[in-house]
């Protein structure tokens, strides 16, 4: 059926059920003509309201006024536009789809008189509302996701980015440029450069381990310390696989929890201290092996028990938790001594526990940690340096200091009362030619031998104490002269017996000083002074014996530090003179060497014995200038002999510490070299000490003095403890016999014999030998009778100047 043939009616009807609301509008006056139900239902008014009103009356916003108002080909042009009509009704503007189109309509003259606008608008309401609903969701979500506490990244199947919140860049650091632009590949370079293992990280992020349906789970830790948690877990859209999300949590507080709890643990476990945990009541609820090795219990049994079931404070139980508490208060934790109880410990061992206590927010007691330490050792190690502060290190013997203490409290005691006591002052004798030849480290045995010696002459109420170097001290309580003297002679008589060590036999002897208490002095340091000046003094008068102090000794102390002050400045002052004893040979009777002999003749003193200063000069070791200076002289005067009718041999002493001075073989070569020596017309005497030094250098020393050809005799033969075994394998050519046993010559004594048995061992070994100190004629005769070949002695002459020596020479020679 064709619809131009439809009636007006029918045509009404139609448009009246049309859903579509329909207005027909004056297309001059915008008046409308025609508004159909359906435009009823949208604007809430009735169609004679519509009628003859102009459209613009349902406009609801300024952009229709202003479409309204453009010109009526704009207007009409059929385009379909969103906006909004009032509806009066509901009160609220209604989304609709509008279309505007010019319509003609045939009347009954047939030509149309204005043009008609048909005016068309669809419900879009509920699209519309759903559209915003939509929105809604969609920004709620959005705003959801960067909230969230965790980065979320969302890829698809190909590992394109989808989605990332806030919270993603941000624990990435994204600059800015990156969040703008969509480049998966930037993002992900990006993300790259911010680990700190970049290896392996693309796998990582790519593979899933156990198919792309399986959540995966990973540390990503990043090089500006960040950790990151990474998951991924599929994500899913109406069940299917639609790509992977990504969440990264930062774990780095967490993660440095954990490392303390672990390293907590660690601690506990592996700590030397014992540590136990206990609860608010103070019961045990842990301890750790430290614990139980201090306890010898295993935790067990020890879980469950009140802390004071296992320490002691020393204080009845409730006052010492009263104290705990009080010092909890204040300052968190209680320490101090205790001691464990005796379940736990054989001994009452002494423990520093430190108790800290462990509180909630709310300030309330929770649990308490126990930090015990055994102080037995600390204590043991206190006592041992107390005792070495007492104790001379090389000998055990008591110290100075603890002497001190042990005379204080016999002088305190003794206060107002008669008692007396004495203090002995040992000193060895020639120890420090001891020290000089064989060495420091044979010097502290020999001093522990001594010490040990010492020891066996006391009772055991005295006291000896080393007081350094090769000094000792006695203290003799409730003693007066009869007991010191008694111990002195007890001394020097068990000093007699030889010592032994290694292989070596040898004696020493030592001189005692006593000082007795209180006439000698009410305080230690004057007593110690004035043994001292005693020991000193006997020294002086003869070695290994004793003597008591005498308030005059201080002067002849005094006389010693003059003297060595004077020997000191003699050199220089040209006061010090080499002087030269002849050597005679028995046979012929001529002189044919000369021994140089120090002397020292001052202007106040006069002539000093070298007796009495050379061990002087000894002891500080002035002897190597000394002694130098004398064998320049020497070496001169042998220069001088050489090129003579009588080339004396110069023979000149060599003390054990000029011996040992670095350069003294480059001294002795020099000398030879600077005076154009033959060098046999030079003789080193050195004595038995000299040959007692380490056996290997002195060895060396002695042959190379050999190879260079200087004359090696040894003085004082006899009187120290040469062997002949021994001097077979040394360089030597001569021997000198001491005086003391040539004094006992011509006679059948013991000294005849062993004179005639140096003189036998002298000529089996190929050595020259010479008689020392030959003052008679009778003893000459018996040396020669003996088969001794040379003699030195006041009998032939003493030591003379240069000049005398060399008259005497020329005098014998013209005989
Ligand atoms: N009663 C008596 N005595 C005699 C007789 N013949 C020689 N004498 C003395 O005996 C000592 C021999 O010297 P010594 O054994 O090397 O003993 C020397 C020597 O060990 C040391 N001495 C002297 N000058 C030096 C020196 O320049 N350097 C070193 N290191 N020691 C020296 O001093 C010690 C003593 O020297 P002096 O007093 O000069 O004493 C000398 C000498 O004057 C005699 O017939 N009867």
């Amino acid at each position: 059926m064709n619809g131009a043939h439809l009636s007006s009616a029918a045509w009404q009807a139609v448009v009246q059920g049309l859903q579509q609301a329909v207005w027909l509008v004056d297309g001059h006056s915008f008046q409308v003509l025609f508004a159909n139900a359906a435009a009823v239902d949208l604007t809430g008014r009735r169609a004679e309201q519509m009628v003859g009103r102009p459209v613009q009356e349902l406009v609801a916003s300024p952009e229709d006024e202003i479409f309204w108002s453009r010109p009526l080909s704009e207007i009409a042009m059929g385009i379909c536009s969103c906006t909004e009509v009032w509806n009066a009704g509901r009160n609220r503007a209604v989304a609709v789809e509008r279309r505007v189109q010019t319509v003609q309509v045939a009347e009954g003259n047939g030509a149309s008189q204005s043009p008609l606008l048909l005016l068309t608008m669809l419900d879009r309401s509920e699209q519309e509302d759903s559209r915003q609903q939509h929105e809604l969701v969609l920004a709620e979500l959005r705003a959801t996701l960067d909230s969230a506490a965790d980065g979320l990244l969302v890829c698809d199947l190909q590992g394109a980015i989808r989605a990332f919140n806030q919270r993603f860049a941000q624990l990435w650091s994204l600059p800015a440029s990156l969040l703008s632009r969509r480049d998966d590949g930037a993002v992900f370079a990006y993300m790259r450069r911010q680990l700190a293992d970049p290896t392996g990280c693309d796998e990582r992020m790519a593979g899933f381990p156990g198919g792309p349906m399986q959540e995966a789970i990973d540390v990503v830790r990043l090089g500006n310390g960040v950790i990151l948690e990474q998951r991924s877990v599929p994500q899913l859209t109406h069940g299917r696989l639609a790509g992977r999300v990504y969440s990264f949590r930062d774990i780095s507080r967490q993660a440095e929890v954990q490392a303390s709890l672990r390293l907590a643990a660690q601690v506990f476990e592996s700590s030397l201290d014992a540590i136990f945990i206990a609860d608010e009541q103070h019961v045990i609820l842990r301890v750790n092996p430290g614990c139980e090795q201090l306890l010898g219990v295993t935790r067990s049994p020890l879980a469950g028990s009140a802390v004071t079931a296992l320490v002691d404070a020393g204080m009845d139980e409730e006052a010492f938790l009263a104290q705990v508490a009080r010092s909890w208060g204040q300052e968190g934790f209680w320490e101090g001594e205790v001691t464990l109880r005796h379940a736990f410990a054989a001994g009452s061992s002494p423990i520093h526990l430190s108790w800290v206590v462990l509180r909630d927010e709310g300030g309330t007691v929770v649990q308490s940690i126990g930090f015990m330490r055994d102080l037995t050792q600390q204590r043991a190690a206190q006592r041992r340096i107390e005792e070495l502060a007492f104790t001379d290190a090389l000998t055990g013997l008591p110290n100075r200091l603890r002497l001190h203490e042990r005379v204080q409290a016999a002088i305190d005691a003794a206060q107002g009362t008669d008692d007396e006591f004495a203090v002995l002052f040992l000193d060895l004798d020639r120890f420090k030619i001891v020290n000089d030849s064989l060495g420091h480290p044979f010097g502290d045995r020999v001093l522990k031998l001594v010490a040990q010696r010492l020891q066996r002459c006391l009772r055991q109420s005295d006291m000896l104490c080393r007081l350094g170097g090769d000094e000792f001290l006695v203290h003799l309580p409730d003693s007066g002269v009869q007991v010191a003297e008694a111990v002195a002679r007890r001394i020097l008589e068990e000093m007699l017996q030889p010592f032994q060590l290694d292989e070596m036999h040898f004696s020493i002897q030592g001189s005692i000083g006593i000082a007795l208490y209180p006439q000698d002095g009410r305080c230690l340091d004057d007593l110690i002074k004035h043994a001292d000046t005693a020991m000193y003094r006997t020294k002086e008068r003869g070695r290994g014996s004793y003597g008591f102090y005498q308030p005059q000794m201080n002067s002849n102390l005094l006389a010693r530090m003059k003297m060595e002050h004077a020997m000191r400045q003699a050199l220089g002052q040209g006061h010090m003179a080499v002087h030269y004893q002849p050597q005679v040979d028995l046979v012929s009777g001529r002189i044919v060497g000369a021994e140089a002999l120090l002397r020292w003749s001052d202007p106040q003193l006069g002539a000093v014995s070298p007796a009495a200063f050379i061990p002087l000069a000894e002891e500080s070791g002035y002897i190597v200038t000394l002694g130098a200076w004398v064998m320049e002289q020497a070496a001169r005067e042998a220069a001088y002999w050489q090129d003579s009718e009588t080339p004396l041999v110069i023979s000149v002493n060599v003390s054990a510490l000029e011996f040992r001075q670095p350069g003294f073989l480059q001294r002795v070569a020099g000398l030879v070299e600077h005076h154009g020596l033959r060098p046999r017309q030079l003789e080193l005497e050195l004595t038995e000490s000299v040959l007692l030094q380490d056996a290997q250098d002195k060895e060396q020393m002695l042959s190379a003095l050999a190879r260079m050809g200087v004359g090696l005799s040894i003085d004082d033969f006899g009187t120290g403890y040469s062997s002949l075994a021994y001097l077979k394998n040394l360089p030597i050519h001569r021997l000198k016999v001491d005086k003391s046993f040539i004094d006992g010559l011509p006679g059948e004594g013991g000294e005849a014999a062993i004179v005639q048995a140096i003189i036998r061992m002298g000529q089996a070994l190929g050595l020259e030998v010479v008689a020392e100190g030959v003052e008679g004629s009778a003893q000459r005769e018996a040396l020669r009778a003996m088969g001794c070949l040379f003699y030195q002695g006041y009998l032939c002459a003493p030591a003379l100047p240069r000049q005398q020596l060399r008259d005497l020479v020329l005098q014998r020679l013209e005989h």
